[in-house]
């Protein structure tokens, strides 16, 4: 299939430098409130990317649940291959793709497991099934099929039909510290903005504006 013809004009009016944010996280804010104004889908998907002791990047969506000064929060399976990757390198990025308002936000940090009481209090919070859900997946396993899955959900339902599910020590937080973070902002003639915050030694951020 050709696609060298698909192509959209950016026409939002760009990113000027007297528009950030000082604090990248304010930036942060600001842009992912106008993301949720915007009705984008689930404009708390990001894509994280992570590198193991092979070398091999891997990627994959997940949401993004708590961001404050501290960094970005999102919730897995501990056994997962991301995990394994996490524990092996902490240095990751995540990206977000907020395609509908021509932006996009790129961070890149260490990623360390939130503690097990906070990761216990957003498991709380989750619906049962999803609760349930996080027991029934041992993720990135082979799995032989579905019913293997549906058995299992049904197992564990009617196991905890009454009372709560057990908190599984397997599953939990992540918190990816950033170090640095870039808002693009589409705009005519592919002359995009991009402005690249970068974390100093004395806890400033050092905002620079990167070529297209
Ligand atoms: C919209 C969307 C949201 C997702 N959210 C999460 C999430 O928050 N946590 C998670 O572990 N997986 C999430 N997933 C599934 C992951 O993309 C991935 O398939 C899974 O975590 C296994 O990844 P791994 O084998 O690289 O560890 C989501 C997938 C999609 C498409």
């Amino acid at each position: 299939m050709d696609l060298s013809s698909m192509r959209e004009e950016y026409v939002n009016n760009g990113l000027r430098r007297k528009d950030l944010d000082q604090n990248p996280i304010k930036q942060f804010e600001q842009w992912f409130e106008q993301a949720m104004s915007a009705d984008l889908i689930e404009a708390n998907a990001m894509t994280l990317a992570t590198v193991g002791n092979d070398m091999m990047p891997s990627v994959r969506t997940v949401l993004l649940k708590f961001f404050d000064e501290t960094g970005f929060v999102f919730f897995s399976n501990y056994e997962s291959v991301k995990s394994k990757h996490m524990e092996e390198n902490s240095k990751v990025a995540l990206h977000f793709a907020w395609l509908g308002l021509e932006r996009q936000v790129k961070i890149e940090g260490r990623a360390e497991k939130i503690s097990s009481s906070k990761s216990l209090k957003y498991f709380l919070s989750r619906p049962k099934g999803s609760q349930i859900g996080a027991w029934v997946s041992q993720q990135s396993q082979v799995v032989s099929s579905r019913s293997v899955l549906e058995a299992k959900f049904n197992e564990i339902k009617n196991k905890f039909v009454k009372g709560e599910i057990p908190f599984p020590s397997f599953w939990g937080g992540y918190i990816v510290k950033p170090e640095k973070i870039e808002f693009w902002q589409g705009a005519k003639h592919r002359l995009h903005d991009r402005f690249q915050y970068t974390l100093q030694e004395n806890n400033s951020w050092q905002i620079d504006r990167l070529a297209p």
